[in-house]
């Protein structure tokens, strides 16, 4: 809390402000406004306690300028699912990662249109089909079977590294059909980086410069793509269910650029949570032996021969494991928007410009929702579970929600259940220690810090040889 001189300065100079706003609840403004509560704290906690302490909207203020916390699901939904939310424009993420992500991708489309009508005019759209879901189970399931394989022989892993190249091999299988080099991995990361460092900067973005190289692994990433677009037009495979192949049959005349710039855009989407998701699963799966021991039970049933989404979209066990991990521990925990116009909100006109931080941390461990909200308990998704809380719903919505929710939520799901079930088949992930671990941020994304264990292989066979070796 600012002191009182601080509080004092701020009321000479902007106390006139505060008269509109004095409905709603908030910390008290100090001369930076509140925005000093955010500087040392995750924002996903500094959110939580103030729909804690303050309820569902709480009354911020970045400088002068007033913004609300929103910890409300009828005002969430107002914001992002009701037809009113075409009055708040996403935040400024777009213009962070533009550098990173190129121009012909879905993270930087503007809502000047309704998204839910823009999209079916995506190329990106497409790819989600239930078939193509369906259809990358199995490659998906080889790749990670493989990938887990190699990380056996390690003695000692830092499962966020470990993981994300896990799951950056798998998108690529399901992006182009086959894992990729470790250069292209690298220059991904080093991409992301350039993005990172913009996302977290706290001066304005032309201050931010980008890392050495970037321009360069730039080129080379999307160019990579690009060459792949051509090979593929040259020699297509006609029974190839990878996403490259499947768009150029679907959609023959899609511009090289755009495809190739949609297939890179796929890794910045997913590759960061899904990979943090499952480092939050192995961690609870750890402290919670009973659930880890279902698990195991239920992904060996389906390790009898190919696993396939049939397979998959029954095994209630691990579809639960993942939502619990997605409640307790979601990868993206705070997204804004952003009145483009004066707009009535809770009670209040907010200014055009000013900030909407919505964020899903309290309401997914809302201890009037949830019973024991601060414990891993998959068996809470059965018998209707899931259908009481279902995605996108006001107590849980790991993937937003409404029409600008994430759009590789679908995949997302389905990624998580194949590694999940390929994984626990195989090996036991021991994980060294149940604390609670830090938690970074990176790319927008949760980062987990120091979660560090080993694989352990449950039958004498999968600790065969590995046929790669992973990089982390
Ligand atoms: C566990 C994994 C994932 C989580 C928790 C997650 C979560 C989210 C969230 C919360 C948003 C912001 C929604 C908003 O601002 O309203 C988002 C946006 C987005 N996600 Fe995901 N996501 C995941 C995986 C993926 C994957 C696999 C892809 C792509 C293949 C992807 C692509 C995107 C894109 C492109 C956006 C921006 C959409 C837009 O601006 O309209 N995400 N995601």
């Amino acid at each position: 809390m600012p002191n009182l001189l601080s509080r004092g300065l701020f009321n000479l100079f902007f106390g006139s402000r505060r008269k509109p706003f004095a409905a709603l609840p908030g910390p008290q403004p100090g001369v930076l406004g509140t925005a000093g509560d955010f500087l040392g704290p995750q924002p996903w906690d500094v959110c939580a306690r103030y729909g804690r302490e303050y309820g569902g909207v709480t009354l911020i203020w970045m400088g002068p300028s007033p913004g609300v916390v929103l910890n409300d699901p009828a005002l969430i939904a107002e914001v992002l699912e009701s037809p009113r939310r075409m009055e708040f424009e996403k935040g400024n993420i777009s213009e962070q990662v533009r550098p990173t992500v190129t121009d012909d991708t879905v993270f930087i489309a503007k809502l000047s249109e309704d998204w839910a009508e823009k999209r079916k005019l995506e190329p990106m759209e497409q790819p989600w089909s239930p078939e193509w879901l369906a259809a990358q189970v199995q490659p998906m399931q080889t790749a990670i079977a493989e990938s887990v394989e190699a990380l056996l022989a390690e003695p000692s892993l830092d499962y966020t590294a470990v993981l994300r190249r896990l799951t950056f091999d798998a998108f690529a299988v399901a992006a182009v059909g086959e894992k990729l080099p470790s250069s292209v991995f690298d220059d991904f990361l080093l991409l992301a980086k350039g993005a990172d460092a913009r996302i977290q900067a706290k001066l304005p973005l032309k201050f931010v410069s980008l890392p050495k190289g970037f321009a360069e692994a730039k080129t080379r990433f999307y160019g990579h793509f690009a060459d792949r677009v051509r090979a593929a037009r040259k020699s297509p495979k006609p029974h190839a269910v990878d996403l490259l192949s499947w768009t150029l049959r679907e959609t023959p005349g899609i511009d090289e650029q755009v495809l190739a710039h949609l297939l890179g855009g796929v890794f910045y989407g997913g590759v960061f949570s899904s990979s943090t998701t499952l480092v939050g699963a192995f961690h609870q799966l750890q402290k919670y032996p009973d659930a880890e021991a279902q698990l195991a039970t239920e992904a060996a049933t389906l390790a009898e021969g190919a696993l396939t989404f049939e397979k998959l979209s029954g095994a209630q066990w691990i579809e639960a494991v993942a939502y619990e991990s997605l409640r307790l521990l979601p990868a993206v925990r705070v997204f804004t928007r952003t009145p483009s116009a004066d707009a009535q909100l809770a009670g209040v006109m907010l200014p055009a410009g000013s900030m909407i931080m919505i964020s899903n941390q309290h309401l997914h461990r809302d201890p009037e929702h949830w019973t024991d909200p601060e414990g891993f308990h998959p068996a809470r998704w059965l018998d209707g579970g899931v259908a009481r809380d279902p995605l996108g719903s006001g107590h849980f919505f790991p993937f937003g929600r409404g029409p600008r929710a994430c759009v590789g939520g679908a995949f997302a799901m389905v990624f998580l259940q194949t590694a999940l079930a390929t994984i626990a088949a195989r090996v036991k992930a021991h994980v060294d220690s149940t604390e609670p671990f830090e938690e970074g941020f990176f790319f927008g994304v949760v980062l987990p810090k120091g979660v560090t264990g080993k694989l352990i292989a449950r039958h004498p066979q999968a600790a065969r040889a590995a046929p790669a070796v992973l990089t982390a």
